[in-house]
């Protein structure tokens, strides 16, 4: 059954770091959802609290609206950031115990290997210990390893970080699928490309609280309104005249300039046109990292 991932007002301090200040946020059945934020902002800690290895000093976290008790906790699918595997033993049977150790029958367990092995392309490492495959195809073993017992939701810190493309590709569709058949999947990432390109819903903290949250169309579309302008003839300076519109940067041969709020971008289209032929004139949207970074900065 989809049930709703919640994250109710949780505080965490660690003596007088203050890790989670207030983090609240709901992870809907379906969603990809990216977890996004500097170093130190909270993630780990976040997630830590979900799966219930640390117990936070305030607030709560719960699936389908109950408290996240050791039941509960047996339906998530986890990828520590530290990961969590057992360096000598070997693929198969540990990810057969794992799937037994949440439940499954060892016919079930042996079933769930194959199919999870065979989908992550490490289906011939079966018989390899752990320690002995590169890092990235360990990381595919942590990945199968939360997916081994068909989890009700799944929360994943940092699985893209030093994964080959063609990994990232695996992981991603992976991802994608286990949530659209409605389970809430969350994971953490620097890779902020990646996040605009697979997320349904983004979450930016800094300093332990949430500062930005919204599907990354509505938080590329707020804040102040831009332009990309191509005029291959005009002058340096040629923006900068006009009231209420700023040049913010300059990208390939075009012009970005951002306007106050009443600034008449029919304006700047003009102004161009004076300088000769304009070849592009369009509204320019932030980058999920150009927000980042605002977000971050203020
Ligand atoms: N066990 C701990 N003891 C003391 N402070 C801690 C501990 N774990 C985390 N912290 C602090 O809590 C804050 C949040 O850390 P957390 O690991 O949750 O951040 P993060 O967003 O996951 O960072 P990163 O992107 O670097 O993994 C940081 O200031 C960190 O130094």
């Amino acid at each position: 059954m989809s049930q709703i991932l919640t994250i109710d007002r949780i505080s965490k301090r660690y003596g007088d770091v203050v890790a989670l200040d207030d983090m609240s946020f709901d992870v809907n059945p379906g969603e990809l959802f990216g977890f996004v934020g500097s170093n130190g902002a909270g993630k780990t800690t976040t997630m830590r609290i979900v799966l219930g290895v640390l117990a936070a000093d305030s607030g709560e976290a719960r699936l389908g609206g109950k408290v996240i008790d050791l039941d509960v906790r047996r339906t998530i699918g986890y990828m520590p950031e530290e990961r969590g595997l057992y360096p000598k033993m070997k693929v198969g049977q540990q990810l057969a115990y794992l799937a037994e150790l949440h439940g499954l029958s060892r016919t079930e367990a042996r079933d769930a290997v194959a199919t999870w092995t065979e989908r992550l392309g490490i289906s011939e490492r079966l018989g390899d210990t752990v320690d002995s495959l590169s890092l990235g195809n360990q990381q595919r073993v942590q990945l199968a390893a939360a997916l081994v017992h068909d989890p009700a939701v799944l929360v994943l810190d940092e699985p893209f970080s030093g994964l080959d493309p063609v990994a990232v590709d695996v992981m991603s569709d992976v991802l994608v699928e286990k949530a659209r058949t409605g389970v809430p999947v969350i994971f953490s990432s620097h890779q902020l490309d990646l996040v605009q390109r697979l997320c349904d819903r983004v979450g930016i903290i800094a300093k332990g609280r949430m500062r930005a949250l919204g599907t990354v169309d509505e938080l590329r579309s707020e804040g102040p309104s831009r332009l990309r302008v191509v005029a291959p003839g005009a002058p340096d300076g040629w923006a900068e005249r006009i009231g209420g519109v700023r040049v913010v940067g300059h990208d390939s041969g075009a012009t970005i300039l951002e306007l106050d709020a009443g600034a008449d971008d029919q304006e700047v289209l003009q102004a161009a046109l004076n300088t000769g032929p304009v070849h592009e004139f369009s509204a320019a949207r932030p980058s999920l990292t150009e927000l980042f970074r605002e977000v971050v900065a203020g």
